[in-house]
């Protein structure tokens, strides 16, 4: 399939004033990491085939609360491009947004299958989609939680990477479900978190992690970026309370709040974590490949036989 003109037709999507930051981009990256992060390396299952966000249940998950409103949006591309399946078009839009954030272009295999209600219950049962079978996070979502509170039964003044080893060790489990690497889980957090802000409705976290302005979302050249924040601004943060009763970690800096929720800190706790945010600050060009290779993995957990993207640059 050409997927030139459906790759515009998701980029015209993208500009919107009226929301956040003024661009979707961030909505449609988080939809696609949802729609791939609920893959199971044990069972085989979950992840992007099948695109089980379109089930009430998975979309009902409260891990993915306001990620309705990418699939709603869009309904409009699929409209005009009826080829292609709701899996592919998900995962596709995600490397629209990356690639309109002057992130890397990333080739999208196609072959995605959406699956029917029958195919859906005769691997997930009557619920239809990977929500539910979830171990590390309280909901039973097999999405990340942002922060399982610090352990019970270490002392106040421990050091972090004992304090908040709840946390550390469900985002590890998490990725280790998904059959990535440390290196790879940094790579996606690094990411994703560039881009977009916390919404107090959707999640009780609020501010942006960096930059306000979409033509900032770019942690890939030089100067100031996300990465840099861990390196050497890390320390200015302080944990805070919000009136949601979350916690997450906030610095006042030109005259603006910047946030980092406690699963971003477990890349600074973790030192297996933190040695890869110091390399990919110091290689950036490293960082650019790394993360395409490492969002195309994600995006292909548990796909059969995709066919390679025709086109090379839309
Ligand atoms: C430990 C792993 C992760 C956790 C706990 C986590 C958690 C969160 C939370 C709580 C939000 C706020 C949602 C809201 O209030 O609207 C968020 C937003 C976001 N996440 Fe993650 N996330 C993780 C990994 C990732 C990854 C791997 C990516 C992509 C590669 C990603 C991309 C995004 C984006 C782009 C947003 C902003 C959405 C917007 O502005 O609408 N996240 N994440």
């Amino acid at each position: 399939m050409d997927l030139r003109e459906v790759r515009r037709a998701i980029a015209r999507l993208m500009y919107a004033p009226g929301h956040d930051d003024g661009s979707y981009a961030p909505l449609f990256i988080r939809f696609a990491w949802h729609c791939s992060g609920t893959y199971c390396k044990e069972s085989g299952n979950g992840g992007s085939w099948g695109s089980t966000f379109r089930f009430e249940n998975e979309a009902a998950d409260p891990e993915n609360a306001g990620l309705s409103k990418a699939k709603e949006l869009l309904e409009s591309v699929k409209a005009r491009f009826p080829a292609i399946s709701y899996a592919d078009l998900y995962i596709l839009a995600g490397a629209v947004a990356i690639e309109s954030t002057g992130g890397p272009h990333i080739p999208v295999k196609t072959g995605r299958p959406d699956f029917d209600d029958a195919e859906a219950t005769a691997i997930f049962g009557e619920g239809k989609c990977p929500f539910g079978f979830g171990t590390v996070n309280p909901n039973t979502s097999r999405l990340p939680a942002a922060d399982l509170g610090p352990d019970p039964d270490a002392p106040p003044d421990a050091p972090a990477h004992i304090r908040e080893a709840p946390t550390i060790n469900a985002v590890r489990a998490t990725f280790q479900r998904l059959g990535l690497t440390d290196k790879e889980t940094v790579c996606l957090i690094l990411l994703g978190h560039q881009f977009g802000r916390c919404h107090p409705e959707n999640s009780g976290y609020e501010h942006a992690w960096y930059a306000f302005d979409p033509t900032e979302w770019n942690a890939y050249e030089t100067g100031l970026g996300y990465i840099s924040l861990y390196e050497q601004g890390i320390r200015n943060y302080r944990e805070v309370h919000k009136a949601s009763g979350k916690r997450q970690y906030e610095m006042f800096f030109a005259g603006r709040r910047w946030m980092l929720l406690i699963a971003d800190m477990v890349l600074y706790w973790d030192q297996d974590y933190y040695r890869h945010v110091v390399y990919y600050n110091r290689n950036r060009r490293i960082f650019r490949q790394d993360a395409a290779l490492a969002w195309t993995k994600l995006t292909e957990l548990g796909c059969k036989n995709l066919t390679p993207e025709l086109t090379a640059h839309s």
